[in-house]
């Protein structure tokens, strides 16, 4: 495809008897309250309540209308809790709760998903990957946005946006910002964030441009200079830049083409010429006053009078009988826009997952030296233990106290889940990719982290502690503890996905591996456990993965009975071979082949049970 196909032609929004309704959560507590002052006739006290209808439903928009022509720098003013993030939600078809009814119209025209194509919503936090630098973050929105598109020209787009936004001296800084687990990368300023996020939104040149309170959180100069930029947009590309703010400075008032004021949900005015509208109601900008102050001011004013209503039909009015009938008539057709492959969704996200897990390996390093720490810690302890039988419980130990550590390890990565979390519920929000190649290439670089920690680990000590030694036995005694970890990896993930809390993660985790330890068939063989309960082994994923690191060691493994020194007695030893020391556990019965593919299937369970409560729970609702 080439790049002009996808340039903007400019387009026209129109918008018609917009009503946003929100379900009351508290109506019936509100109900009570006023049967109880009716109750108590307590009319004089609390009028308000004793007389209000309590409504089912807020409306939180009521029949709001307006037009945006093609290039202009048009500003959604308001006071705190005016409707304005509502309205550009729901202009950008963001809003993914409460009852939405009227008409959005583009060039004259209803559309559906071709809609996407034209616009681009910037939302008011900048939820940017801090390890990825400028032109990365552009760059992966290009390849994700801009399917058909040939590699060269996405790099020219990329390179274009990044002038646009004034930040070609930057192009290669890192956002920066604080990482998972507290370590601070130095980075971007703020404005400069802000920048990058204007251009993620640029990059498919869209015609339709929203931006939730652009200059929050920015200085003055830093504030103004973003929407001189804004302002260019809109003169050389022609794209018509929606922003809400709440009340501007006047040299930034004096860049907008359009107002929109709303007050408690309804419009108040909408055009370009808001000092004469004022005036003609009766209000006078003085001289030295910031006319975005003025106005606000005035009609916040209005707002608490009795004028309100009065001043809201009038709008109406004038919207209906004079402002309608100047809307220009646009009719261009909206081609429905490409989607980008999954597996090219894949590999851009596997590509960006990898870059970040180089440039942050605090968390792998801390890793990987716990486990050769600990690795050695347990070899040593358990060092160079014989075939015999009194070695043969220090072995149980040494396989079960393995199968713990690894059944620990990841807690390390709650916080790490949890923060790459943030970033994917923006990112879904805008549509960027699917959670499911967004999912496939995290636990891709996970499980490769997760097999370095397994294997070094369960090496260290299995050749420390000289557990059975034969390369076969060797090599499925890792794949299993590999699978330990990775099944332990996947539950915590489930879990961090469900509760979006790291404190709740790790109070549930724990809570599951204490329970999975427990009725693993090490501290208490399986057929000594009470019966209620003792069913519960069956659906430990731990004790089958120590069912089968048990069959390898012992199955058919002949002990040699160790008399204790210095005794002149024989004593009969407990175990005469393996064999018996897997019927006194209980689970002779369970081939190594039977227990490890019941660990794999759990695994594959958490592995699925961790997408859907990614793909289902903790959305961005808004
Ligand atoms: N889903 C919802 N449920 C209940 N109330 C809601 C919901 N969405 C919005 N509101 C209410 O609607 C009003 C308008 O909210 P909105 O965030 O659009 O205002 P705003 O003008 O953008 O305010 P601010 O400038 O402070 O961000 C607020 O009182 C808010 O509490």
């Amino acid at each position: 495809m080439e790049l002009d196909i996808i340039n903007n032609k400019g387009v026209q929004l129109t918008f018609e008897n917009i009503t946003y309704k929100v379900e009351n959560r508290k109506y019936k507590k509100q109900l009570k309250k006023q049967a109880e002052a009716r109750q108590r006739d307590d009319y004089e006290g609390n009028p308000g309540q004793y007389n209000q209808t309590i409504e089912k439903e807020l409306t939180i928009l009521k029949n709001v209308s307006g037009v945006f022509e093609k290039g202009e720098l048009c500003a959604l003013m308001g006071p705190s809790g005016s409707g304005k993030s509502t309205l550009l939600d729901i202009l950008a078809e963001r809003k993914s709760t409460g009852k939405i009814t009227g008409k959005l119209l583009i060039n004259g025209k209803e559309v559906g998903d071709a809609y996407k194509k034209y616009c681009s919503y910037v939302t008011q936090e900048d939820i940017l990957l801090q390890t990825a630098t400028v032109f990365e973050t552009i760059k992966f929105y290009a390849d994700l946005r801009l399917p058909g598109v040939s590699e060269e020209d996405k790099i020219k787009r990329v390179e274009q946006v990044i002038e646009d936004v004034g930040l070609t001296k930057r192009r290669d800084s890192k956002v920066g910002g604080i990482l998972p687990g507290g370590i601070i990368l130095k980075g971007l300023s703020g404005g400069e964030k802000r920048r990058v996020s204007i251009g993620c939104g640029l990059v498919t040149n869209p015609s339709l441009i929203f931006l939730d309170e652009p200059t929050s959180g920015l200085d003055s100069v830093t504030a103004l200079s973003i929407m001189k930029t804004l302002l260019d947009l809109t003169k050389t590309k022609g794209c018509t830049v929606i922003v809400s703010i709440h009340q501007p400075r006047s040299q930034i008032f004096e860049l907008f083409n359009r107002v929109m004021v709303l007050i408690k949900g309804k419009m108040i005015y909408n055009g370009s010429k808001i000092l004469e509208h004022f005036e003609h109601l009766g209000y006078t900008c003085p001289n030295n006053m910031n006319p975005a102050d003025f106005c606000l001011d005035t009609a916040v004013e209005i707002g608490d009078g009795d004028r309100y209503e009065e001043i809201c039909a009038q709008w109406q009015d004038t919207w209906e009988n004079e402002m309608i009938n100047q809307i220009s008539q646009l009719h261009i057709d909206i081609e429905k826009p490409k989607a980008t492959p999954i597996t090219y969704q894949y590999y851009i996200l596997l590509q960006r997952a990898w870059r970040d897990f180089l440039r942050n390996q605090g968390n792998f390093f801390a890793r990987v030296g716990t486990a050769i720490f600990t690795g050695l810690l347990f070899g040593a302890c358990f060092a160079n233990l014989k075939e015999n039988s009194k070695d043969a419980q220090k072995m149980i130990g040494v396989i079960f106290f393995l199968i713990t550590g690894l059944c620990l390890t990841p807690f390390a990565v709650i916080s790490l889940f949890l923060s790459q979390r943030t970033l994917f519920n923006a990112e879904r929000a805008s549509k960027v990719y699917h959670s499911f190649p967004y999912y496939l290439a995290t636990v891709t670089v996970e499980s490769f982290v997760v097999f370095f920690v397994a294997i070094i680990n369960a090496a260290i000590c299995y050749l420390l502690a000289r557990l059975r030694w034969d390369a076969s036995y060797f090599f499925y005694a890792m794949m299993v503890y590999y699978f330990v970890q990775l099944l332990s990896d996947y539950l915590i993930c489930t879990l961090a996905n469900m509760t979006g809390a790291s404190d709740i993660t790790f109070a549930y985790g724990s809570g599951f591996c204490v329970i999975f330890m427990l009725f693993a068939g090490f501290f208490v063989p399986v057929q000594e456990l009470p019966v209620s309960f003792g069913w519960l082994h069956y659906i430990n994923p731990l004790f089958y993965s120590f069912a089968s690191l048990m069959q390898v060691q012992f199955k058919d493994l002949e002990l040699e009975c160790v008399q204790p020194v210095n005794s002149t007695m024989v004593v009969p030893c407990q175990f005469q071979n393996g064999n018996e020391v897997l019927k006194y556990y209980g689970i002779d019965e369970w081939s190594r082949d039977q227990s490890f593919g019941i660990v794999i299937l759990w695994t594959a369970f958490f592995f699925t049970t961790s997408y859907l409560a990614l793909h289902f729970l903790n959305r961005e609702k808004r």
